[in-house]
C-alpha cells in the first residue's frame, strides 16, 4: 500500500509517504529535511496503527542545523557522559549547530583589543597567535549514540547519525533521530517549536544572506551568513538615490500597496537597477537596505556553469514572500544572448528551439529568456524585491530592463561634493575607531572645535576630490593612508588626483 499525503506539523509543510502497515508500534517516521542539509527525523504516534515515511520539503525555514542548539543544551545537562569532546578542527567545513555556538561570544570588544595592542604590540601579536593555536574545545552529543533528555517531563531521546553518502554535497550533512517516550507528539512539537523561537531569537537582529546552492539534481537556497545590519547613513550618496529606493520600497511593501496591487490583479513584485562603476556602492546600497527593512537577501551567480533554467525557475519558486532578489553583474546574462543572437544569424546554419537547448549551446550561465522567464514568468514568486546591479549598462539587453522588470533605475556615480564631504567627515569622526590614540592626543579638547576643524578641511577635500572621477571605495582607501592626520589627506589629495588622472578609468557607464 502506497499512500501520498501531504500534511502540515508546526506550521511546516511535509510531504508523507505511508509506506505500510506497522507490525509493533504505533509511529511513523518522518524526516524534515532543513535548508543546511541536515535533516531531522523523528518518530512520533501515528494513530491508525500505518508506519510511515515523510520527506520535509527542502525549503522550510525554521528548523536548520545551526538551530539545533537548544537540544545540545538540553544533552548536555541530561546525559554528560555521552558528550564526546572534540577539537574545532576535527570537524568539517560546513558550520553544524555544535561548532559555531560561541563563536558570537568570543569576540573581544575592539577598544580593550586597542588597549592591549597600545601596551605592548609584541605582546598583542604573540597572543593572537596562540588563540589561533588553541582551538576552542567543544562538546557534543556524539554521533551514532543514543543521547536521553528529559524535556516538559517526557524523556527525549536523540541520535545523531552522519550522511552515509559521503564525498558528494552531503559530506557534512547529519541526520537526527527524536524519540519521544511514551511517544508523546505534543511534546515533540513543542520541542520543535521551541528550536524555531531560539532560532528567531539567535538571528533577531540580523539578516542573512542566501545563496543559490545547485548540485546534480538538487536546489536550494543555502544560508551563507548572517549578520547585523550596515546602517544607511554609513553610506556616501546623494539623496535622490539613499532615500528615494529606500521610500520607493517601503511604499511598495506597505499593506495599503499590496491590496492596490491585488485589487487590479497586477503582478505585485518590484525590480530595480542599480548601474555604475565598481566601487560606487550598489552592493553596499542593497544590504542596507536590507538591514533597514529586515529583508532577507537571496542571491544566485548568473554566470555558474551549473545554472540552467530549471534550476533557476526552482531558485525563484522557491523564494519567500518578503526578500531581496540579488542579482549581481546581471550583464553576465547578456553574454549568453550573444550567443544566441550568433546562433540566430541568418549566415549560421544553427537553429535553437528553446531557451534550454540554448543553455546547453553556450555551456555556462543562464540565457536570457530563460532569466526573464523566471524574473516574471508564472513561476516568479509574489512579494519580492528584485534588485540587479550592473558595471555595464550599454550591455544590457533593453527587454532585461524594461519597466515592470526593473521599475526603477539608479545610477551610481563617482563621487561629488556632499558624498566626498561624508566620507571625510565619517572617516575623522571622533567617535569613528579609525581615529586612533596619536590623534586623540592631538585633538583639541573642545570637541566643538575639533568638529569645526573637520568641517572645514571636508570641504577642502571635497572640492579637490570630486574633480577626479573616483569613486567612493577610491577615496575610502586614500583615507586609509592617512587616518592620523586629516591635514595631510587634505594636503596630499591634489597630487593622488592628478596621479589618478593619469592611470587608466574604469570604464564609464552608458545612459
Ligand atoms: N557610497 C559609498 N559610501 C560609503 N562606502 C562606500 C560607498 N560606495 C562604496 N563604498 C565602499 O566601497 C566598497 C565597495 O562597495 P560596493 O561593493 O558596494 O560597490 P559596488 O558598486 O557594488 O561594486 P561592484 O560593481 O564592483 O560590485 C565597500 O567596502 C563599501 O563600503
Amino acid at each position: 500500500m502506497q499512500i501520498h499525503v501531504m500534511a502540515k506539523l508546526q506550521g511546516l509543510v511535509l510531504d508523507i509517504q505511508l509506506l505500510g502497515e506497522i507490525a509493533e508500534f504505533e509511529r511513523y517516521d518522518c524526516t524534515v529535511w532543513t535548508p543546511d542539509f541536515v535533516f531531522m527525523k523523528f518518530y512520533v504516534r501515528y494513530n491508525n496503527g500505518l508506519k510511515g515515511y515523510a520527506y520535509g520539503c527542502p525549503l522550510i525555514h525554521g528548523i536548520a542545523s545551526s538551530e539545533l542548539h537548544l537540544l545540545k543544551l538540553h544533552c548536555k545537562i541530561g546525559v554528560a557522559k555521552g558528550l564526546l569532546g572534540e577539537e574545532e578542527w576535527c570537524y568539517h567545513a560546513i558550520s553544524l549547530p555544535w561548532q559555531n555556538e560561541d563563536d558570537e561570544d568570543t569576540d573581544e570588544d575592539p577598544l580593550e583589543e586597542q588597549e592591549r595592542f597600545e601596551k605592548s604590540s609584541e605582546d598583542f601579536w604573540f597572543s593572537l597567535k596562540k588563540q589561533q593555536d588553541i582551538k576552542p574545545i567543544r562538546y557534543t552529543p556524539s554521533q551514532n549514540k543514543l543521547h536521553f533528555f528529559l524535556y516538559q517531563g517526557c524523556l527525549i531521546a536523540l541520535y545523531r547519525h552522519p550522511h552515509e553518502k559521503q564525498n558528494s554535497w552531503l559530506t557534512n550533512a547529519e541526520s537526527f533521530t527524536i524519540y519521544s517516550f511514551l511517544w508523546s507528539k505534543e511534546v515533540l512539537d513543542t520541542l520543535l517549536k521551541e528550536v524555531q523561537q531560539v532560532s528567531i531569537q539567535r538571528h533577531r537582529n540580523k539578516i542573512t544572506i542566501f545563496r543559490g546552492f545547485i548540485k546534480r539534481d538538487t536546489v536550494s537556497w543555502v544560508p551563507t551568513k548572517s549578520k547585523p545590519p550596515r546602517s544607511l547613513s554609513t553610506l556616501a550618496l546623494p539623496l535622490e538615490i539613499k532615500n528615494g529606493m529606500l521610500n520607493d520600497i517601503e511604499a511598495f511593501l506597505s499593506p495599503k500597496e499590496r491590496a492596490f496591487y491585488e485589487r487590479r490583479g497586477m503582478p505585485y513584485r518590484r525590480g530595480y537597477l542599480l548601474y555604475g562603476p565598481p566601487g560606487t556602492g550598489k552592493s553596499s546600497m542593497c544590504f542596507a537596505i536590507a538591514g533597514r527593512l529586515w529583508l532577507d537577501i537571496y542571491t544566485v551567480s548568473l554566470n555558474s556553469q551549473k545554472l540552467n533554467e530549471d534550476s533557476l525557475v526552482s531558485l525563484f519558486q522557491s523564494l519567500p514572500r518578503r526578500c531581496i532578489v540579488l542579482l549581481e553583474d546581471v550583464d553576465n546574462a547578456g553574454i549568453s544572448q550573444d550567443a544566441h543572437r550568433r546562433m540566430k544569424d541568418p549566415g549560421n546554419t544553427g537553429r535553437v528551439e528553446n531557451s534550454r537547448q540554448e543553455n546547453e549551446l553556450d555551456g555556462a550561465g543562464i540565457s536570457l529568456s530563460a532569466l526573464l522567464n523566471c524574473i516574471d514568468g508564472v513561476a516568479a514568486q509574489e512579494g519580492r524585491i528584485l534588485i540587479m546591479t550592473t558595471n555595464h549598462l550599454e550591455k544590457l539587453d533593453p527587454a532585461l530592463i524594461r519597466e515592470g522588470r526593473a521599475d526603477k533605475r539608479y545610477h551610481f556615480d563617482f563621487v561629488d561634493t556632499m558624498s566626498a564631504k561624508q566620507l571625510f567627515h565619517a572617516f575623522f569622526d571622533k567617535a569613528s575607531l579609525f581615529v586612533s590614540s596619536i590623534s586623540a592626543e592631538r585633538e583639541p579638547n573642545d570637541r566643538s572645535t575639533w568638529e569645526d576643524s573637520i568641517s572645514q578641511l571636508s570641504g577642502q577635500f571635497a572640492d579637490i576630490v570630486s574633480l577626479g572621477q573616483l569613486t567612493a571605495a577610491e577615496i575610502n582607501n586614500y583615507l586609509m593612508g592617512f587616518r592620523d592626520n586629516p591635514e595631510m589627506a587634505v594636503s596630499n589629495a591634489l597630487d593622488w588626483v592628478r596621479g589618478r588622472r593619469e592611470a587608466p578609468k574604469p570604464a564609464a557607464v552608458a545612459e
